[in-house]
Formats: structure tokens, sequence, C-alpha cells
């Protein structure tokens, strides 16, 4: 009878914790330890994957929502943005359809919503208070994580179809917006007077991470020393965000399901190591975390 590796990582066995192949996790685990921290990065998702995605029943904020929700923007536009979220959302989550059917309609969704917060006339220094006046909430267990990385000065990627500005300002926030923290997002355009007049780039939405990823090799290549990744997120479309790190030696997939998880169950597990499902902690990466680090 082949031989099993011995679990290193107790929260590895949390009745959160579902694993296709827990021996290959292992495996895995094994070598990036022996490769050693300083040969590692993390690349993670932001929206659900970083902040949580429920507290107390109710739904937490996206970086989208945490706009949407806000004093700047009018009712009359908070009502099409609902309506937009309550349109496209489903489909975002809809395990029937295929990438190829709701590409074409997460772009949709990004482009109408960016056009009509374009409209608003929102102010660069009101996102401020738009951010601390919101409920956006990082998952239990952000201080260790972004703390840990920064102290190991393992540099963070957050890649995110979020809102750049509204990201950086809740980790800013937060007190964890650290040196090796690096952010891939939609950043937002303001004209001299400090008003939003378009989104800057390349869309990034859920399904063109890889694109993203491609277009900053520079940032990949500074980083080539650390050919093992800890990759964190939500969504199938976030197993791409890695796309673009060179000579890659392992990567460990860590995916939080959040919604509709019997239906997706078998699809994460099918594309990511390790899922986390319905777990608004960060228990489990900041165990993985002290394990690579040899903290543990
Ligand atoms: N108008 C929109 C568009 C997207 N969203 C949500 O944002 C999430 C994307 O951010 P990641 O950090 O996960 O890449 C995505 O899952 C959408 O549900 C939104 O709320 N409003």
């Amino acid at each position: 009878m082949a031989k099993t590796k011995e679990n290193k990582i107790p929260e590895l066995s949390n009745p959160s914790v579902c694993m296709r192949d827990p021996q290959r996790v292992q495996e895995i685990l094994q070598s990036m330890v022996k490769a050693g921290s300083n040969t590692l990065q993390v690349i993670s998702d932001f929206d659900m994957t970083l902040t949580r995605f429920a507290y107390n029943g109710k739904r937490c904020p996206t970086c989208h929502n945490i706009l949407d929700n806000s004093k700047l923007i009018s009712s009359d536009c908070k009502e099409q943005l609902k309506e937009l979220l309550n349109t496209y959302y489903p489909i975002e989550i809809d395990s029937t359809r295929s990438v190829e059917e709701k590409l074409p309609l997460m772009v949709e969704w990004w482009t109408k919503a960016h056009e009509l917060l374009v409209q608003q006339k929102i102010k660069k220094d009101m996102l401020e208070v738009a951010v601390r006046e919101s409920e956006a909430m990082l998952r239990e267990g952000n201080q260790l994580f972004f703390n840990h990385l920064y102290e190991h000065s393992i540099p963070l990627l957050i890649f995110s179809a979020g809102i750049g500005d509204i990201l950086e300002e809740v980790i800013r926030q937060a007190g964890v917006f650290h040196s090796n923290v690096k952010v891939f997002s939609n950043y937002m355009d303001f004209d001299e007077t400090g008003l939003l007049k378009a989104f800057k780039g390349e869309l990034i939405h859920i399904y063109n991470k890889r694109e993203g990823a491609l277009l900053n090799t520079g940032h990949f290549q500074e980083l080539r020393t650390r050919p093992n990744v800890l990759l964190m997120g939500d969504s199938l479309g976030d197993l791409t965000m890695a796309d673009g790190v060179q000579d890659m030696e392992n990567i460990l997939k860590i995916g939080y399901l959040n919604d509709k998880v019997e239906e997706r169950k078998q699809s994460y597990l099918d594309s990511y190591d390790i899922v986390l499902v319905e777990d608004e902690t960060l228990e489990v990466p900041n165990a993985v975390l002290l394990y690579l680090t040899g903290n543990k």
C-alpha cells in the first residue's frame, strides 16, 4: 500500500476544508517548504477572497458595491446599478453556462456599471469616506495574513476585477497596505479637479485575468526568483492569475466556495487544491503560510 504523507497542518482537517487529492496537497507543501519561503510569492483575488462574503447572514459588499451603496451615487443610479447586479451576478455564478457564454455578458456588466459610475461626478477625495462608511470587511485573520507576509518579505499581488482605488483604501484603512503589496485592478482616472472622468487601461473582469497577467510581464520578471506560488481565489476565473509567473515550480491553489455550493463544488474540487466551503476566515491560508515560513 502507498505510504500516505502525514498532514502537517491541523487546519486542513477543519470542517470547511475539502480536497480532491489530500496526498497531492501534502506533496506540493513539502516541495514548497524544501524550496524555502524566499522562493514564494502569493497571488490573491480580492473581493470575497480577502474580504468576507457574508456577516451575520448579510452579504458583504464588493469594491463596486462599496461605491454603489455610498452617498456618492444618486438614488436613480443606485437603482440602475442594483438592476445590473441582479441581472449579471446570477450569470457570474451559474454553473450551467460556459465561460465562453458568460464572458461577453461579464464585459457588458462591467462596462455598463463603469459608464454609470462615470456619470456620477465622483470626487477622488470622497472615496476615503465612502469606504469608511461602508460595510466592507476583510476576512478574519487578515492582520496575521498581511503582516506575516510583510515580515517575511513575501510579495503579495492582489489581482482584482474590482476597483483598485477602493481596494487600496480598504487595505489602507485596515492598516495592512504594506510595501510588499502590489495591486492589479481597474483604476479610476480623475481629471485635474479630482473628478472621475473614466477608468484607466484595459478592463479587468473575472474572466480575463490571464490577459491582465500577461500584460504585466515586468512584475513577474522581477519575481523570477520566486517560482513557488500560493494562489487564492473565489472564482474559476482566478485560476489564471498566475499565468505570467516565470518558470513556475509549484503552485498551491486555495479556493473559497462562497455561494451556490452544491452546484459548484465539483468544479472547484477539480480546479483548486484546497476548497474552503462557506469559510469566512483566513485561518487555512494563514496556517499554510505559517507552515511554509517555518513558523509552525
Ligand atoms: N459592477 C460590478 C462588477 C463586478 N462586481 C463583482 O466584483 C467581483 C470582482 O472582483 P474580484 O476581486 O473578485 O476579482 C466579481 O466577483 C463581481 O461579482 C460587482 O459587484 N459589481
